[in-house]
């Protein structure tokens, strides 16, 4: 696991911008993992702002979803096809045709889960999964003690994500219960993945993630198990790690550096 320490949040949207933009030089058609949430969105803006100077062409990439909520009425500001869609996918200048994503408002929600997994595998599997962390070190929506072989399925949200997630909506009754999300397994079969995290409130979440044991209480600790994981951490969000002089001075180290 590489762990980079960025000053703040702008830094760590721009870095990861750039390894996206890396990645889509080097494979046009590459399938990015996106996940939703305040955390992700420097990483978006950066990149449109690459693809509206000219800098990038991203015309070519595809954009996987890690989760969503289930039972929000279609076309619902706050379900994550239509975060997706507004954060990532039109400002890329993509259409829907470059989007997949699982269907929350199924009828049969363990089918639509298992069709997911299907078609991520079908679509040759995600090059580059973007992570956020929640307080309670959840990835995806992987409530502690999922399990690290999970697949996507249905999950219950624990009372502490919903009270966090209920800044999104206009009272918190409405944050729905139940949500579908990639399992840990299928997180940990994208090629790279890159966790970025700011802000004190995820300190504690990122040191047990990257100094604690793997253990299914803390799902993003599964990310050690990852032969290409990379976190990414504002100051804030570094202050509780041990080890946080070691991976300072050891990207700084990299002379010839090219991306995360
Ligand atoms: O970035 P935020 O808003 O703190 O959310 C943390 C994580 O929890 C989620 O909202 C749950 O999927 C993710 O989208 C996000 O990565």
């Amino acid at each position: 696991m590489e762990v980079v320490i960025v000053q703040d949040a702008e830094a760590g949207g721009e870095l990861i911008a750039e390894t996206i933009a890396n990645l889509l030089r080097r494979k046009p058609d590459a399938l990015l993992g996106v996940a939703t949430g305040s955390t992700p969105l420097p990483i978006y803006q950066a990149l449109t702002a690459k693809v509206r100077s000219g800098a990038l062409d991203a015309s070519g990439a595809r954009i996987a979803q890690l989760d969503e909520y289930v039972g929000l009425p279609a076309g619902h500001p706050e379900s994550y096809r239509s975060v997706v869609l507004r954060e990532v996918v039109e400002p890329l200048g993509l259409t829907e045709d470059a989007f997949m994503g699982p269907d929350g408002a199924a009828e049969d929600v363990q089918a639509a889960c298992e069709a997911y997994d299907l078609a991520l595998a079908q679509a040759g599997g995600v090059d580059l999964q973007l992570l956020g962390i929640g307080t309670d070190g959840h990835i995806g929506f992987n409530e502690p003690c999922s399990s690290l072989a999970s697949r996507t399925r249905i999950k219950t949200l624990t009372r502490q994500t919903r009270e966090d997630n209920a800044r999104f909506f206009d009272s918190p009754d409405e944050v729905p219960h139940h949500v579908i999300t990639q399992g840990i397994g299928t997180i940990l079969e994208a090629r790279h993945l890159v966790l970025l995290a700011t802000g004190e409130g995820k300190a504690e979440a990122v040191a047990q993630t990257v100094e604690g044991p793997v253990a299914a209480v803390v799902p993003a600790s599964a990310l050690q198990l990852h032969p290409h994981a990379t976190v990414v951490v504002d100051e804030a969000a570094a202050s509780k790690l041990k080890l946080a002089e070691y991976f300072r001075a050891t990207y700084a180290s990299k002379p010839d550096w090219q991306g995360i």
